[in-house]
């Protein structure tokens, strides 16, 4: 059982993998609830790749154990296999068959029956708005419709638990968000376990639970509101009449440093709202605007990597205006 007393579908006990001296996954212990969004999280080279392919069954640990839906992902690596659905960066549509020939595909693939692997299909479809495009060859889709067919597939022969990796990688924010409104719903509706690694924070906000990992090793692990909760500090952020006076009297005043932006001032206090009547009262400066922001994810990510966390392509445009330091 895990702490919060659900039966764990994901476990893993010391798993280790090492590539020569690199200790990619340095003695990982982890208990994913059923029915949870797990988010995994690290920068890169932290070991989430890794993990993920040996919880797959695609790579063999160096030593530790990890099992999936019950079964060991060595002993019983096909019981996992027929337990899980992957869907990884890379497509592995064939793109020159059409919708319904790849979900067929899969279904041969999995030994579903084929009365129910034609419920299954247009199920699928209906889930993931792709009816209308049954017949249409993969190649004629937008990347976001592949990647939904791409779930889709992934779900078809009715696994326990989806993994995937970066799922939304490449897509637009509009688009990330239709991907999000259909994974949110699985394991509500179909009780499937998601596990997904992620480099958007904005997308982390949805996990039901959090691990963050740098150096092969866990560092935390817990809800979006309690990792933030442990940052205990909210961004303050001003612009006033005479940005050097302010800073000034903030500092004599309050003792506290604030730091000059191209915006104004910024500063670190434990309840902002409480602190801005103070400041407002005991600040002759004229003050132009207040911004309060509670911690981010981004806060968090720097206190236990000390790095923000950065898709690959750039910032992430979805991302809520959070704190930068
Ligand atoms: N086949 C391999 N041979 C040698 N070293 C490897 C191999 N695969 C991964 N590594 C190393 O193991 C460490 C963890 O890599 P991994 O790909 O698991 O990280 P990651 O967290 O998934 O990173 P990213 O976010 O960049 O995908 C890195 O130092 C990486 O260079």
């Amino acid at each position: 059982m895990t702490s919060s007393g659900t039966k764990a579908v994901i476990r893993t006990e010391g798993l280790r993998k090492a590539y020569g001296d690199i200790e990619a996954v340095a003695g990982l212990d982890l208990a994913v609830p059923a029915g949870e969004i797990f988010g995994f999280l690290g920068p890169n080279g932290a070991g989430k790749s890794t993990t993920i392919n040996m919880l797959c069954t695609l790579l063999r640990p160096t030593s530790g154990r990890a099992s999936v839906a019950g079964h060991d992902t060595v002993e019983e690596a096909d019981e996992v296999r027929r337990s899980i659905g992957l869907v990884f960066q890379q497509t592995t549509l064939d793109k020159e068959l059409t919708v319904e020939e790849n979900l067929r595909f899969q279904a041969d693939l999995f030994d579903v029956p084929r009365r129910r692997a034609q419920d299954r299909i247009g199920h699928l479809l209906e889930l993931t708005d792709l009816a209308d495009r049954r017949d249409a060859a993969v190649r004629t889709l937008s990347g976001g419709m592949q990647r939904r067919l791409e779930i889709a597939r992934g779900l078809l022969h009715s696994p326990r638990v989806l993994f995937l990796d970066e799922p939304t990688t490449g897509l637009d924010p509009q688009t990330r968000g239709v991907i999000w409104e259909y994974l949110r719903r699985l394991p509500r509706e179909h009780g499937v376990t998601i596990f997904l690694t992620t480099h958007h924070l904005a997308e982390a906000e949805y996990c039901g639970r959090l691990a963050i990992m740098d150096g092969g090793k866990l560092l935390v692990e817990d809800t979006p509101a309690l990792l933030k909760a442990v940052i205990a500090s909210d961004l303050v952020e001003i612009r006033t009449g005479d940005d050097r006076a302010a800073a000034e009297a903030i500092r004599t005043r309050f003792g506290i440093e604030a730091a000059e932006s191209a915006a104004g001032l910024n500063f670190r206090v434990a309840d902002g709202a409480a602190f801005v009547p103070r400041l407002c009262s005991e600040l002759t400066v004229p003050i132009h605007s207040v911004t309060v922001t509670p911690p981010t994810l981004d806060d968090v990510f720097l206190h236990y990597t000390g790095r923000t966390i950065r898709d690959p392509g750039g910032p992430d445009p979805t991302l809520t205006a959070g704190p930068r330091r």
